[in-house]
């Protein structure tokens, strides 16, 4: 049987500050399996983001482990794509030159086919037209939107978000959850949603991951059984409300 894509085995992570340790997660333990989409909640600085990173080969563990395809990260690697909450652009570099950045990093060369797929995943994402401005030319929303097309460019087999949409406006950030689940239904991925969104976190997936307050560690882990594909009609059915006020109600639970 082939391992998960992901596995966190009694994972740690404890940070040195100039005021001492701060014990950020504790014990986290969850497998995801190959092509899963999995969301994950929780209260702001629960250790969303050091989840991440842990993942992405950024921030070994201080205890137990991560497992990416069954072998422990020890460095980045190149079938994890991440976007982060903020998108870091190179700000000298065109749009498309930044979509393509990461190709070029990988094999030293940017062929006509990459240039094409890069304009195609810059369309998807909206921002046909914009490939030759540079960062500073672009809105906030609109940057983060490059950030999730130079994720997608590598199509990585893991898609780690980072409060992807946070930076957008209501409209656009409903229809990027939209052409995310399209671009994950064509070329399936596994998937791993960090959002403070609960309407979000459902109608994107399969499994919503709830964490608790600081140290972090995973408090509930809810399966999500609506039927695929989800579109608009999703957002307003009975199943969708009634996850997200169970979610509701967990959360604010817990926070009193
Ligand atoms: N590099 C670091 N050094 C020291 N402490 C850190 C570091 N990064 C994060 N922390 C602390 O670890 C805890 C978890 O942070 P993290 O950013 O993972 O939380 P989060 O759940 O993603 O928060 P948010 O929802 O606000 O983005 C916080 O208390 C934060 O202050």
């Amino acid at each position: 049987m082939s391992p998960p894509a992901l596995s966190f085995k009694a994972m740690g992570q404890v940070y040195q500050t100039s005021s001492g340790p701060l014990e950020a997660l504790r014990a986290v333990s969850f497998d995801v399996s190959r092509h899963q989409f999995v969301a994950v909640l929780g209260p702001s600085g629960c250790g969303k983001s050091t989840l991440l990173r842990s993942i992405a080969g950024l921030l070994p563990p201080t205890s137990g482990s991560v497992d990416v395809f069954g072998h422990p990260v020890t460095e980045p690697r190149d079938d994890v794509g991440i976007v982060f909450q903020k998108p870091t652009l190179l700000p000298w570099a065109s749009i498309e030159d930044n979509v393509v950045f990461p190709i070029r990093h990988k094999t030293g060369r940017v062929s006509a086919e990459d240039r094409v797929r890069a304009r195609e995943l810059l369309a998807k994402v909206g921002l046909a037209g914009f490939e030759k401005r540079l960062p500073s030319e672009l809105s906030g929303g609109m940057q983060q939107r490059v950030g999730i097309a130079r994720a997608l460019h590598l199509n990585p087999d893991i898609l780690l978000m980072d409060e992807p949409f946070s930076a957008l406006d209501a409209l656009t950030r409903e229809e990027m959850g939209f052409e995310l689940l399209r671009i994950w239904e064509s070329q399936p991925k596994t998937v791993l949603f960090i959002t403070h969104s609960i309407s979000e976190a459902v109608l994107l997936a399969d499994r919503v991951l709830v964490m608790s307050g600081r140290p972090g560690t995973v408090a509930e882990d809810l399966a999500i059984d609506i039927p695929r594909p989800r579109g608009v009609e999703t957002t307003g059915s009975k199943a969708m409300q009634d996850y997200s006020g169970y979610l509701r109600n967990l959360l604010l639970k817990r926070e009193a």
